[in-house]
């Protein structure tokens, strides 16, 4: 078993953080060629198998990290090569070289990539050419990346999403993701830029190019090697580089739409790439766990790289600013728990031949083998049988778990011949059989397992979805109380307004009062003239009797008098002020009644938008995976709120939210 292996790089300090920093400082110190310290942070020693300064070419990650993975993938190993670290850090500099800017084979700047696909090629036609013509190898080629929890095929020219899937032979892998068959670096160089112009990248206020998402070139390496028995010798490796997305927390606050979703995918799925090392870490220091690698697409996709089969290479990326100083003691922190984790990398070998000529062969050599041996007894009989094994190709050894019986670990006496060490070769073959079947049943039990917690998960969560819908209800027919009230209030402003429309058309119908006077007034001038004109008349001897007559008919009081005793339709002062102030007292009601109904009205919106707010903060809280997306939705929604009903119905959702994360 061996440790992942991590490597540290310090990129050069950028203009931007020059400024920043009003110094050239470096925040990382140097104790020792492979530890480091970050004195502003107060943190622990940090050592690592590697660490690259500011100076540090790429040529030097290449040959720390690169050559090696290679190599290891020759042989047949899976190898895996991440690059972590925070927004801006290099590690896309360190994997890809200077952005759009290489040049070829002689480009001094150019990453692990483009050195990777030179370096195995060259080794390729090394090995196809020292055995002859006897091993032919094949490379094919994918790339995707995993956005918003998506993972799209970069080489496809729609950029297809593709599913994760499981089998119990190949293990997890991308369903029909596109496989590009490269044969040379050239080639392999093409379909990386072809798949590279399709990321999702945007400008963060480090970097002018952020990826937002974590994208994964996989190479598949196949070597078929013809054998003197004319059986076929299959090696099959795959090797995975893996440019993450930055591993700062993102930033929700201030965040909306489409940023808001890539900052909580991101945040989600390197939480749980941190869970995932945590638990390996535990269980490497000999505490059992259980590993969550199907809480993101990256962790399950990548779960051989991480504590699995694969020789993995973990490079941290950080900058040298004061100001990323904290950010700089994270990524350290997490590259050192990474550290601890042990892989268990096996040579993926087949031979091929269908399965009774390989049982009959198997047959063939148990018999020459124990025939071998000196007491007749078989290898399998006497001391494979029953134990685990753990079988090293190369050395050609066996060594049993039940230890002590000390027999059966170096190769048996009397295989000096070659053609014995082939039949013992293939009886090799047999117990890596028999352990890859014991590790397939060891995965199908770490499946169930799986499946059990999810599916127990789900049980929990729809208990808590029948709890808030119970709840919701409840409110729900609150605010149907509520509008049934309003609907009662709103009949009565009716009835009284249709109460003042009858009262209005009673007054209009009364005679007309400014008539009447107009007459009164017309009548009086004329009395007036009379009046003027009563010497004149008097003059009139035989009219005084007349004159007397008219006199005392246009007296104005008792034509008043007679006026109203004639027409009593007439109405008084007191009955016109009485109506004036009916009038009055009609129209103060309305006034009334119309700020009572603004009100109501009022107050019906604000219960259906602080209703609206529960609901949507409901629904956002069910799609809440962290601590702090569920804090800050709670919070959000509840400055949302008016009403102390919605309150104390969004506190009881929530607080059943906060108890369950
Ligand atoms: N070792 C280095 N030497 C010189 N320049 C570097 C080095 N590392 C990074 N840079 C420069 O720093 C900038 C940010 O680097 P890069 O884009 O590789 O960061 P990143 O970690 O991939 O960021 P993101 O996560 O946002 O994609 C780039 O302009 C890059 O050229």
């Amino acid at each position: 078993m061996d440790n992942i292996q991590v490597f540290m790089r310090i990129r050069p300090l950028s203009e931007d953080e020059y400024k920043r920093d009003r110094t050239s400082e470096s925040a990382v110190r140097m104790l020792t060629d492979s530890t480091v310290s970050i004195p502003s942070q107060r943190t622990e020693n940090f050592t690592f198998d590697f660490v690259g300064t500011e100076d540090c070419a790429q040529e030097e990650v290449f040959e720390a990290v690169g050559k090696r993975a290679v190599e290891q993938c020759i042989q047949g190993y899976n190898g895996t090569i991440f690059a972590y670290g925070q927004t801006g850090s290099g590690k896309t500099f360190t994997m890809q070289g200077a952005r759009d800017e290489f040049t070829g084979p002689d480009d001094e700047l150019r990453g692990l990539i483009p050195r990777c696909f030179e370096y195995l090629f060259a080794r390729i036609a090394e090995e196809e050419a020292r055995c002859n013509g006897r091993v032919k190898y094949l490379c094919k080629a994918s790339y995707i990346e995993i956005y918003n929890e998506t993972i799209y095929d970069l080489l496809d020219p729609l950029i297809r999403t593709c599913a994760l899937r499981e089998d119990i032979k190949k293990g997890i892998f991308i369903d029909n993701v596109t496989e590009e068959t490269v044969q040379d670096p050239n080639e392999a160089y093409s379909v990386f830029v072809r798949g590279t112009t399709s990321r999702h990248v945007s400008a963060t206020s480090m970097n002018r190019e952020s990826s937002r998402s974590h994208s994964v070139l996989m190479l598949i390496i196949q070597s078929l090697t013809q054998m003197d028995t004319g059986l076929t010798e299959i090696r099959e490796s795959q090797f995975n580089l893996v440019d993450l997305a930055g591993s700062e927390r993102q930033k929700l606050a201030n965040t909306s739409g489409m940023r808001l979703k890539e900052a909580a995918n991101i945040n989600k799925s390197l939480s749980t790439l941190g869970n995932v090392i945590n638990s390996l870490v535990d269980i490497s220091n000999g505490r059992p766990r259980h590993v969550n690698y199907r809480d993101s697409k990256l962790t399950f996709l990548l779960r051989d790289s991480l504590g699995g089969n694969s020789v993995t290479f973990i490079i941290a990326n950080v900058s040298p600013a004061m100001c990323n100083d904290a950010e700089t003691a994270s990524t350290l922190r997490f590259a050192q728990r990474a550290k601890m984790i042990r892989n268990k990398a096996v040579v993926n070998q087949d031979m091929q031949g269908n399965v009774p000529q390989l049982q009959a062969e198997i047959q063939r050599l148990k018999l020459q083998i124990a025939q071998m041996r000196p007491n007749g007894s078989s290898v399998m009989d006497s001391s494979l049988a029953g134990s685990e094994y753990t079988v090293s190709p190369y050395s050609e050894t066996v060594v049993s778990s039940d230890s002590g019986s000390g027999g059966i670990g170096a190769r048996p006496a009397g295989l000096e011949t070659k053609e014995h060490r082939i039949m013992w070769k293939f009886v090799l073959l047999v117990m890596r059989k028999l352990q890859e079947t014991e590790r397939q049943k060891a995965r199908y039990a770490e499946n169930i397992f799986e499946l059990k917690d999810s599916l127990d998960r789900h049980r929990r969560q729809l208990q808590q979805q029948k709890l808030v819908l119970k709840l919701s209800k409840a409110e729900c027919e609150a605010l149907r109380r509520n509008t049934s009230i309003a609907n009662v209030a709103s009949a009565e402003n009716n009835a009284l307004r249709e109460e003042i429309t009858v009262l209005q058309s009673a007054l209009s119908a009364q005679p007309d009062y400014s008539e009447l006077i107009i007459e009164n007034h017309q009548l009086l001038e004329e009395l007036g003239y009379m009046t003027a004109r009563q010497s004149t008349i008097s003059d009139l001897p035989d009219l005084t009797e007349a004159r007397e007559a008219i006199e005392s008919l246009l007296i104005s009081e008792t034509n008043a008098i007679d006026l109203k005793a004639a027409f009593p339709i007439i109405p008084d002062d007191a009955v016109y002020a009485g109506l004036e102030a009916k009038i009055k007292q009609a129209q103060h009601d309305i006034n009334d009644l119309e700020l009572q109904r603004d009100k109501l009205e009022f107050q019906i919106n604000s219960i259906e938008e602080d209703w609206q707010s529960v609901n949507e903060g409901t629904h956002k809280l069910s799609t809440a995976s962290t601590d702090d997306q569920v804090d800050a939705i709670i919070e959000k929604t509840m400055d949302s709120i008016v009403g102390d009903q919605a309150r104390d119905t969004w506190s009881a959702i929530s607080s059943l939210f906060t108890r369950t994360f």
